[in-house]
Formats: C-alpha cells, structure tokens, sequence
C-alpha cells in the first residue's frame, strides 16, 4: 500500500507515533531514543523509522513545517496506517514571562490562527485539545522525573501560528494575558486531524527561544539535539 506522500507497507508504521517538525530530527530520534529502528518510508525526505521503546513497537516521523504540511502527514498516518496517537515533539517560543529557554510546555490546548479550527464545523470554533489519557500519562512522567539542565515543565494552552514571522506584539501580549505558554506552527493542526480522524494527540515542546527576550536563545544545533527531556516526556504519553 501508499498514500501520495507515504510509501511504508500495511503493518510497517506502528499505533504510537512521535513527530517532530525536523526530518533530521526525526533520523536522530530513531537513532538514539528507539531499538532497532528501520527507515519504513522516505518521499520527499520524511523518513518514517519503526522501531520498539520500553519493548512497544513505536515510529517517528517528521511533520515539516506548518499546519498545512502536518495535516498531510497526520491524516494519512490516521486513516491509512491504523496509527492511533500522534504525539508532537517540537520547538517553541516562550509567551509567558515564566517559561525559560530549555523548559517543556506540555500542550494541553492549541490556540491559533489558522482556518484548521473553523472549517469542518460552519459558524463553530472547535476547540482545539490534547487526548486526556496521553496528557495525563504525560505529566505523571514529568511529575515523576528529575529534568536534565535544570529544566522545568509547564502544562497549558499554546498558539499554534501560521506565520513564523508574525512580529505582532500585541498579538503576543494578548495571548499571555490568556495564559498562552509559548508559539509554534503545528499542534491545533494535529489536534484537529486527531478530532476528525477518531484518534488521539499531544504536543510537547522544548523552549527554543523567548519572545520577550532573546538573549539565551538556542542555535540551530542545539534546536536539533536538545529533546532529551521532551521525548521520555512525550514517549510516555504515548504509551500511557
Ligand atoms: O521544531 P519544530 O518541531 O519544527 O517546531 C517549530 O519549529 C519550526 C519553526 O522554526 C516550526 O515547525 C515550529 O512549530
Ligand atoms: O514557531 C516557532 C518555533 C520556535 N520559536 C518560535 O518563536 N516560533
């Protein structure tokens, strides 16, 4: 079997899913995190690994960038592959004056900009959430963990934006006066594609840089190989 964009067999892609924005990211995940990984699919440079964790089967398969491109992949991953849970290992910018550079935003909601949030449900909003489930088996692993760096983990809503270049601080503003926790590109897309497919997702993000102050701001590198603390997050959501 294939989709356009995915071209594993039946049976090669397991229930759980991490995905994270960056192919490469992807690579050193399956790599480092999962047993036996194999490259399962490989179109247009998003290779899809299968492997076990904790002895469950798992694969990890990147999203790209952007709600657009992540729907692609979450729905046929949902509709074609069997996979039931998604859960999103990304980057993400600091909102709230309390979440430092290196700490882990759990995304229990995803507020956002797209149109992802009005188009199946005319003159309705969908809310966009986490599965409860791979949220609480989430947070009981952060609870229970000692973070790496001195990391802490944070549980809210964040936004997801179509434009990585929005420069609106008043935008920004509003949205920590709401309780946002930090900004991506990815999660209300996921949560919409898990609500329309039957399944279940989660989004947990490692803080790359802060909008209200630069200074500690991860390079390039460091936002490819900084996870660690994220993924056991994130892996137990999954199996939760
Ligand atoms: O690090 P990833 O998972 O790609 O996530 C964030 O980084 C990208 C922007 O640089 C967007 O995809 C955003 O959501
Ligand atoms: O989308 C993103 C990701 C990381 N940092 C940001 O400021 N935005």
């Amino acid at each position: 079997m294939a989709t356009p964009h995915i071209t594993a067999e039946a049976g090669q892609i397991a229930e759980l899913v991490l995905m994270p924005g960056d192919p490469k990211r992807a690579a050193r995940i399956a790599e480092t995190f999962l047993t036996d990984a194999q490259l399962v699919s490989d179109v247009r440079g998003i290779g899809c690994y299968t492997g076990t964790y904790q002895g469950s089967p798992m694969s990890v398969m990147a999203s790209g960038m952007g709600i657009a491109s992540l729907s692609i992949y979450a729905t046929e991953l949902f509709r074609f592959y069997g996979v039931k849970r998604i859960c999103r290992v990304g980057t993400c910018g600091g909102i709230s004056p309390a979440v430092k550079v290196r700490d882990v935003i759990i995304g229990n909601a995803a507020h956002t900009n797209s149109n992802v949030s009005t188009l199946y449900t005319p003159g309705v909003t969908m809310s966009l959430a986490a599965s409860f489930d791979m949220l609480r088996g989430a947070v009981d692993q952060a609870r229970s963990m000692e973070l790496a760096e001195g990391a802490q983990v944070h549980v809210g809503p964040v936004y997801s934006s179509d434009f990585f270049y929005l420069n609106r601080a008043d935008v920004a503003e509003g949205l920590d006066r709401v309780g946002t926790l930090g900004v991506e590109m990815e999660a209300a897309g996921l949560y919409a594609c898990a609500a329309l497919e039957g399944a279940e997702a989660l989004t947990v993000l490692t803080v790359s840089d802060h909008l209200k102050d630069g200074s500690g701001d991860m390079s390039a590198e460091e936002r490819e190989t900084s996870f660690g603390n994220a993924l056991q997050i994130a892996a137990a959501g999954l199996l939760a």
